[in-house]
């Protein structure tokens, strides 16, 4: 054993070592990756599938001189490991610890922070005009980019601008014929028929865009890629290398199944095996019965679709795919696309569910509202990942929808408290809405065992009563109510009142007066941002219908971004633990 990995502290190492030496550097790198990521989890397939590339680029480019981005990030753990951070990657996704993705406040080696995908080309071009300007052309300026996330018209909108400049841009492609879940559409067909070599050569569509075309190679060949790298370096203008990799790589279980190993949990290092999960009977995830309530439904009504960017497995849509294929879609990484498609569908009778997580539906809001929200359409926005979601961290946690989405008009936004009224919210959609409608759930599994209750049409608009109080009136939405119960159930008997307002928009305005007429104390908690969110509202009422001396305390997402860590550590990083809660209460109580 060589351990020549120990004695790489950054890229200039590296660049010492002979190019024999490389491969042993691959194997050592994949190893500690797996070590790793065996124990303290996180993204595996795509950052063992880029061993090879990520040392070809710091042996051939002189980093961090030289502008390196990673599309997405999460194939960026051997990046992290050469550069700097070998010692610190045990702490990778946890509290306090590195991030599991690329970010230009933890090193000089990560030229642009990513998390969403697609946003490299653009990224990479704009610093390298930036050189040209500055009169730096000695400078590269590189992106790579997976298949999946080149699809996104954002990377489309940057191979189009690039290829009527000049700027020292290369872009590689990473093909491994996989997203999170297999790649979908002609872009892929096309991809596929270039690395079978078939009739391209007088119709490659990069070199129509007018890049500098090689490829496809071989991505864990070393020599290969060391050599058209270098050759690559001093070719001016924008450069696009096609290198073929396979996900999961080195790991047999990982290039078997790629869907699961791309995050696959804890595993066993040396056999690959995913630990089994305690063996208790658990309620479900949210996402599951979104999928299953979907396929239940459309089993009856004909007129329901599903439509996901690229998120079949993540949303459970999949049930919908293999059940209805012709009526559920995977449009890919286009969450533009997927809103305005369901947007045309609506117009045609048809009931779309477009299940798109909270976060990346961020990236879609000019279509929520110039295609859905202003010609009132029936949308139903499943909003998956709402709420913080833990490791992932800032660029995922979906805090921001119920801010962005309540200020547009004709919008109807709920929260399920529990699967029973997901279940209830979804079947109630289907029944004819004129509206569109945001459904928001989080992360992770809900709270009840029995949840396959009879269906019920929800009342649009209205609250419920969860248990009346004397002193004050907690007003909440969604699953956090779940929590907040049991923290009431803590305090004095009968003095603090619990509302789940369930309707962000519409707010239940009968029932919010007549708390506000009866209680002193207001307390609004949510899981989304404070400014402009559920409380926001709250206090909009409070002040339009001139309620004088009625103290509201707001309790959410404060006006900060939220880095990655376990749930309960970042429920106690923004106060809404439950020993948070109830001190807030308990304050009030004894004011
Ligand atoms: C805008 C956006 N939508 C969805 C995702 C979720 N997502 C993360 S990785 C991924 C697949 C990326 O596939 P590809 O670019 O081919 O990289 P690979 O994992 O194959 O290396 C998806 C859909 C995201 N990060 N950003
Ligand atoms: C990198 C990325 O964006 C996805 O892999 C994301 O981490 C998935 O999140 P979930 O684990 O919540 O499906
Ligand atoms: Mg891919």
């Amino acid at each position: 054993m060589q351990n020549l990995l120990s004695k790489i502290y950054n890229p200039k190492d590296l660049r010492k070592l002979p190019l024999e030496q490389l491969p042993i550097v691959a194997k050592e790198l994949r190893n500690f990756i797996i070590d790793v990521v065996a124990t303290k989890e996180g993204h595996l397939g795509a950052s063992l599938g880029v061993v090879e590339l990520t040392i070809a680029l710091h042996y051939v480019f002189n980093t961090p001189n030289d502008l390196l981005i990673w599309d997405v990030g999460h194939q960026a753990y051997g990046h992290k490991i050469l550069t700097e951070r070998r010692d610190k990657f045990d702490t990778n996704r946890q509290f306090g610890g590195i991030s599991g993705f690329p970010k230009m406040s933890e090193s000089e080696y990560d030229a642009f922070g990513t998390g969403h995908s697609s946003t490299s080309i653009s990224a990479a071009l704009g610093m390298a005009i930036a050189s040209k300007i500055k009169g730096d052309v000695a400078k590269n300026h590189i992106a790579v980019i997976g298949d999946a996330s080149i699809a996104s018209g954002m990377a489309f909108e940057g191979l189009n601008h690039a290829g009527v400049t000049d700027a020292n841009l290369l872009i590689v492609l990473n093909d491994n014929a996989m997203g999170i879940d297999p790649s979908v559409g002609a872009l892929k067909n096309y991809f596929t028929n270039v690395k079978a070599g078939k009739a391209v050569s007088k119709t490659n569509i990069i070199k129509a865009l007018n890049f500098n075309y090689s490829g496809p190679v071989d991505g864990h060949d070393l020599n290969a890629l060391v050599k058209e790298l270098e050759r690559l370096k001093n070719v001016k203008g924008p450069k696009f290398l096609h290198i073929i990799t396979t996900k999961g790589k080195g790991l047999e279980q990982a290039e078997q199944d790629q869907v699961k190993y791309h995050a696959p949990g804890k595993f066993d290092k040396i056999t690959g095996e995913i630990l089994p999960k305690k063996n208790v009977i658990q309620p479900p995830k949210y996402q599951d019965v979104f999928g299953d309530t979907i396929v239940e439904l459309a089993r009856k009504n004909k007129k329901i679709v599903g439509i996901t960017p690229a998120m079949p497995t993540g949303s459970s849509l999949k049930y919908m795919i293999e059940e209805f294929p012709d009526r559920a879609f995977d449009v890919g990484i286009a969450e533009q696309h997927a809103v305005t498609l369901a947007a045309g569908m609506a117009t045609q009778g048809l009931i779309p569910f477009c299940n798109i997580y909270s976060t990346f539906l961020q990236r879609a809001y000019d279509q929520i509202i110039h295609d859905v929200a202003l010609q009132n359409l029936p949308v139903v926005f499943c909003i998956d990942r709402a709420g913080l979601v833990g490791e992932d961290g800032a660029t995922h946690h979906g805090v921001f929808d119920i801010a962005y989405l309540r200020s547009i008009p004709n919008m109807v936004i709920y929260a399920p408290m529990n699967e029973i009224d997901l279940r209830n919210i979804l079947y109630t959609a289907q029944l004819g809405i004129n509206y569109p409608l945001a459904i928001r759930y989080p992360r992770g599994r809900g709270v009840t065992l029995n949840w396959k209750k009879e269906f019920k049409k929800v009342e649009i608009g209205k609250a419920k009563t969860l248990f009346e109080g004397t002193k004050i009136a907690v007003l909440s939405i969604g699953t956090i109510g779940n929590a907040i119960n049991s923290v009431i159930a803590e305090l004095p008997e009968n003095e603090v009142g619990h509302f789940n307002m369930k309707f962000i928009k519409p707010l239940d305005e009968k029932q919010l007066h007549s708390i506000f007429k009866k209680y002193k104390n207001i307390v609004t908690i949510e899981d989304g941002t404070i400014f402009g969110g559920f409380g926001s509202s709250i206090l909009e009422f409070s002040s339009k219908h001139n309620y004088k001396n009625k103290p509201i305390k707001q309790l959410g997402i404060p006006d900060k971004f939220i880095e990655h860590g376990e749930m309960n550590e970042l429920l106690n990083e923004v106060y809404l633990s439950k020993k948070h809660i109830k001190s807030v209460l308990l304050d009030i109580l004894t004011e």
